[in-house]
């Protein structure tokens, strides 16, 4: 059911709100998925925490200020986006909808909005670059401890025009999900982690078809000799049984001098590094001493470190250690637009959003998503008209209570 409003924009009637969107997903997901979608690490204190930390900032309306003309924009890799909000990398996109990707990146156009493509896709990500078409792509990395793999895959993002790679830093163990594990997560065998769908190492994605496959015509990675594996309690723990994508996104090995310094020769000049996952004053200091081009403040949505500071309370320090020097983006928990506005008048340059994105798939495919970036950028709009903003900045529109 629709309804049109005076300004010719049309209203899903049965859905006004991200939180009506929520619902809507949930009753469309099996259990596995919406629970892999939905939990955070641990108990989940620090999920729930990334959207309470909004509650606790109030706006200070200013009035008198003519705000017939409202310019929402901001640039991004040398794009407008119609707005500062951009879709964040999540994996597995097809296991909501099966516009997946696709149906995201379409979405991500039509709204003029920038998307993060997850490693973990379940489209390769040459098919969401001609989705996009004129709309900045950004690859979000998890850098393998083989970099080989990396490499490949960094050179088929320069190869596809993507702008930018966020590697991800708040990964170096996977964090605990306990429904992830009581309900045994596993990639139905009809989906690919398409972009190493192709590669015989690593073989990503479902563990029971895929790697058994590999295991079957005795090429399975750790009959091949190779070095795949993690660290756990200081030991060397080399799979034996079959290889899963929770294995290859944790790389503990990952620091500032080896891994930052090795990207930006491998991305540069064509992509951008930056940082997605710092959440402290310190790390932000040394991501600008390091000289990445921009930093996400995230905590994965509240799935890593679970205790971890909210990201809304994280963001003024990083900001204030920063100092205008690099771009300071920000995600978790924003689910209206009055958040986006928070986020920017505490000095975020553009915000990410995660889950929105999954229950827009689940509700209609890529007219979900489209639906849920309609509305965050509807309330944005009328939050800074409201305010007296016509143009973003950080000063002084809101109090901490
Ligand atoms: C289901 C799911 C999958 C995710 N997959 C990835 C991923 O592959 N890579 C990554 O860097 N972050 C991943 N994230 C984290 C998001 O990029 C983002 O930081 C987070 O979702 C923001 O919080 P929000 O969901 O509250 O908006 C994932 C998050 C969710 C919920
Ligand atoms: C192995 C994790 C890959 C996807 C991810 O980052 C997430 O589920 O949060």
């Amino acid at each position: 059911m629709t309804s049109k409003a005076p300004d010719g924009s049309v209203h899903d009637l049965n859905c006004l709100t991200i939180a009506e969107l929520q619902q809507h997903a949930y009753t469309r997901m099996d259990k596995q998925t919406r629970d892999y979608y939905n939990e955070g690490a641990d108990s989940g204190s620090t999920l729930q925490e990334n959207l309470d930390a909004y509650k606790k900032y109030r706006i200070r309306p200013r009035v008198l200020r003519d705000v017939s003309k409202i310019d929402t924009t901001r640039d991004i890799f040398g794009f407008k986006s119609s707005v500062p909000i951009g879709v964040a990398p999540t994996a597995m996109q097809c296991l909501a909808h099966s516009d997946g990707e696709l149906g995201t990146a379409r979405a991500s156009r039509k709204m003029a909005v920038p998307m993060g493509l997850s490693s973990f896709a379940t489209t390769t990500l040459e098919d969401v670059a001609d989705a996009s078409a004129e709309i900045p792509n950004v690859l979000q990395l998890y850098l393998f401890e083989e970099r080989a793999h990396s490499l490949k895959l960094i050179a088929r993002a320069k190869k596809a025009g993507y702008k930018a790679v966020f590697l991800t830093v708040d990964t170096p163990i996977l964090g605990r999900r306990n429904l992830e594990i009581r309900n045994q997560f596993k990639l139905p065998p009809h989906f690919k982690i398409a972009n190493f769908a192709e590669e015989e190492e690593p073989a990503l994605g479902d563990e029971t078809t895929e790697n058994s496959a590999n295991q079957a015509k005795g090429r399975s990675k750790a009959k091949a000799g190779s070095t795949a594996g993690y660290t756990e309690g200081g030991k060397r723990v080399t799979p034996t049984g079959p290889i899963t994508f929770h294995t290859h996104a944790a790389n503990p090995t990952l620091c500032w001098e080896n891994d930052i310094e090795w990207l930006k020769e491998v991305c540069c000049p064509e992509m951008e590094v930056w940082v997605k996952g710092i959440a402290t004053a310190e790390d932000a200091i040394l991501a600008v001493h390091h000289q990445v081009r921009g930093i996400v403040v995230s905590n994965h949505g509240g799935r890593q470190l679970n205790g971890a500071l909210a990201t809304l309370d994280a963001l003024p320090e990083v900001v204030e250690a920063v100092r205008g020097q690099i771009p300071v983006h920000v995600d978790g928990g924003i689910r209206h637009g009055t958040d986006v506005f928070k986020a920017l008048a505490l000095g975020a340059d553009f915000v990410w959003v995660g889950r929105p994105a999954l229950w827009g798939l689940a509700y209609k495919g890529q007219e979900g998503v489209e639906l849920m970036l309609r509305l965050l950028s509807d309330e944005f709009r009328l939050c800074m008209g409201l305010a007296g903003v016509t143009k973003m900045d950080r000063s002084g529109f809101v109090a901490r209570l």
